[in-house]
C-alpha cells in the first residue's frame, strides 16, 4: 500500500520545508503539496521534523571482545538503534590473523541473518596483508560490496596491526576503491604505559584513561594520516575523542590530503571524571580512546561545526556492568572496551547539537546521515530525502522531552551511559525503505526484515569524491 507522510518538515543536509512524501514500495515516490492520497495510508506528520533515517556507520554487534560478547546482538541491537531514528548500521567484521577473510564475513552474515531490522552492512578489519589477502580484497569489495577495511593502530596482541600492514591496505584501498578505517591510538606506548601501571598496583578503572594520554592518540591519527598523504588514499578516523587527533585531521585535510574524523556522542557530552565514580562504577566509562578532560568537548563540537570533522558514530560496543565490566574489578586492562550508545546517538546530537545552538539543524541530518552514506558508498539510496531515494524516514517531535533511562531504553544492557541525562527531541515513528519499523514509539518490525547493503565503491557517487569534503 502507498503512504503519505503528510504536513511535517522535510529536513535534509541543506533544505529545510513544508511538503508530503509520498511512498511507493520501498521507495520514495514523489514530494510536493497536493499529492493524489487517494490509495494511500495517510501518516499525519504535522508539528514533526521529517529526517532521512540516520546511517550509524560504527557498530559492535554480537562481537567477541575481552573473553566475552557484547551483549547486543542484531536484533535487540537493530530495534534499540531503530527506536533512536537509526535505519541503517554499519557493523565491523572481525578477523583472525592465517584465516580467509571470506570465512570472517560468512560468520558476520550468519550472526546478522534472519535478526536486523534495519539494513545493515559490514565493514572489514585487515589484521595482515599477504598475499592472499591481497588476492582477496577485490573479489571482497566486488561480490560482498564490502568498500570500508579497518585497521586497529592499538589493543597491542590482541586486534593491533603494524605500520606495513596500514600502509599496504592504504594502497589497495587506493587502487580498489575503498575507505580505510583505522583506530588510531599508539597500542606499543600504552602497552608500556599499562604494564608501568600494573607493577604501581595501579588498577583502577581511572588508570584505564591515565594509561591512554591524548598524545598517543594524537601521534597515531598523524601517523596514519601522513600514510595517508603518502599512499595518496583514502582514511576515516574513526572515533576521535581529543585536541590532539583533530589538529592532525585538520592539517591533513589542509594539505589536501583525504581525510575524514568520527567522534561519538560519549565524547561530546562525558567526561574523564566518570571514570573515578565509585564502587567499579568508573568501569561503565570505560571506552578506547577514553573519555577525555572535559575542555576536550568544546573543541570537538567546535570541530563538527566548522567541518573538521564530519560524522557522528556510536561505536556501540554494549556490556552489562554486572558480568562483564566486572571481569574488571582489581584490573583495569580485563574491564571490556565500549558502552551502549546505538539508541541515543540521533537525540543526542540533536538536543546537545541542534537545540543548544551548537551545529544547524542541516548540519545535523549531514553529521548522522547523508555525510555516512556518502563515505560509505551508500548514497543516495540512503542518506537523504529525496524521489528515488529508499524511504528511511524518522518523524521526530522536536520539543518533546525526556530523561534517559536504563529503565527505559530498548538496549540489551543493564545500565545506560548516560543515565538522567535529560534531551529535548524524540523519533515518535520511523520507516525502513517504506514499512514502520516504530510506530508511536511501539516497535512493530520484524527481526530479518533488514536487508544486506552491498555498497559502492569509494568516489563512484555520482558527485566527485571533493564534493564529499
Ligand atoms: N571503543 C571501544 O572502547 N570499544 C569498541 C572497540 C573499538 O572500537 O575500539
Ligand atoms: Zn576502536
Ligand atoms: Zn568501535
Amino acid at each position: 500500500m502507498k503512504k503519505l507522510i503528510k504536513n511535517g518538515t522535510i529536513v535534509t543536509a541543506s533544505d529545510l520545508y513544508e511538503a508530503d512524501i509520498l511512498i511507493e514500495g520501498e521507495k520514495i515516490a514523489a514530494i510536493g503539496r497536493n499529492l493524489d492520497e487517494s490509495a494511500a495510508q495517510v501518516i499525519d506528520a504535522k508539528g514533526a521534523y521529517v529526517f532521512p533515517g540516520g546511517v550509524d556507520p560504527h557498530t559492535h554487534l554480537d562481537m567477541p571482545f575481552g573473553g566475552t560478547v557484547t551483549s547486543d546482538d542484531f536484533e535487540t541491537g537493530t530495534i534499540a538503534a531503530a527506536h533512536g531514528g537509526t535505519t541503517t548500521v554499519i557493523d565491523f567484521c572481525l578477523t583472525s590473523k592465517g584465516e580467509p577473510l571470506k570465512n570472517s564475513i560468512q560468520t558476520w552474515h550468519e550472526k546478522s541473518k534472519e535478526k536486523a531490522v534495519i539494513d545493515y552492512g559490514f565493514h572489514l578489519m585487515i589484521s595482515e596483508v599477504n598475499d592472499s589477502v591481497l588476492a582477496e580484497i577485490p573479489k571482497i569489495i566486488e561480490e560482498e560490496g564490502i568498500t570500508s577495511f579497518k585497521v586497529f593502530m592499538a589493543y597491542k596482541n590482541v586486534f593491533q596491526a603494524d605500520d606495513e600492514t596500514l600502509f599496504r591496505t592504504l594502497l589497495t584501498a587506493k587502487e580498489h576503491g575503498a575507505l580505510v578505517m583505522v583506530h588510531a591510538e599508539n597500542g606499543d606506548v600504552i602497552d608500556f604505559l599499562v604494564n608501568k601501571a600494573l607493577k604501581e598496583g595501579n588498577t583502577d578503572p581511572i588508570y584505564h584513561a591515565l594509561t591512554r594520554p591524548p598524545e598517543v592518540e594524537g601521534e597515531a591519527t598523524g601517523r596514519a594520516a601522513q600514510l595517508t598523504g603518502l599512499a595518496d588514499s583514502q582514511l576515516y578516523v574513526v572515533h576521535v575523542s581529543c585536541a590532539e587527533a583533530v589538529e592532525k585531521i585538520e592539517e591533513a585535510r589542509k594539505k589536501g590530503y583525504q581525510v575524514w574524523g568520527e567522534t561519538c556522542p560519549q565524547y561530546l557530552v562525558l567526561d574523564q571524571s566518570y571514570l573515578e565514580k565509585p564502587n567499579f562504577e568508573g568501569a561503565k566509562y570505560v571506552w578506547s580512546p577514553p573519555l577525555r578532560e572535559k575542555w576536550n568537548q568544546d573543541v570537538l563540537w567546535n570541530a563538527l561545526k566548522n567541518g573538521q570533522l564530519q560524522t557522528l558514530g556510536s561505536d556501540q560496543c554494549s556490556f552489562n556492568f554486572k558480568g562483564q565490566k566486572e571481569l574488571g574489578l582489581g584490573d583495569f586492562t580485563k574491564i571490556p572496551n565500549g558502552g551502549p550508545i546505538i539508541e541515543d546517538r540521533f537525540s543526542i546530537l540533536f538536543s546537545e547539537g541542534v537545540k543548544k545552538g551548537r551545529i544547524s539543524i542541516n548540519q545535523f541530518v549531514d553529521i548522522v546521515s547523508t555525510r555516512i552514506a556518502k563515505l560509505f558508498g551508500l548514497f543516495p539510496r540512503k542518506g537523504t530525502i529525496a524521489v528515488g531515494s529508499d524511504a528511511d524516514i524518522v518523524i521526530f517531535d522536536p520539543n518533546k522531552e525526556r530523561t534517559i533511562s536504563a529503565e527505559t531504553h530498548h538496549m540489551n544492557v543493564d545500565y545506560s551511559a548516560f543515565e538522567g541525562m535529560k534531551v529535548t527531541g524524540e523519533p515518535i515513528s520511523v520507516l525502513s525503505r517504506g514499512e514502520f519499523v516504530i510506530r508511536e514509539k511501539e516497535f512493530v518490525g520484524k527481526p530479518g526484515k533488514g536487508q544486506y547493503l552491498k555498497r559502492d565503491r569509494f568516489g563512484s557517487a555520482k558527485k566527485p569524491a571533493e564534493q564529499v569534503r
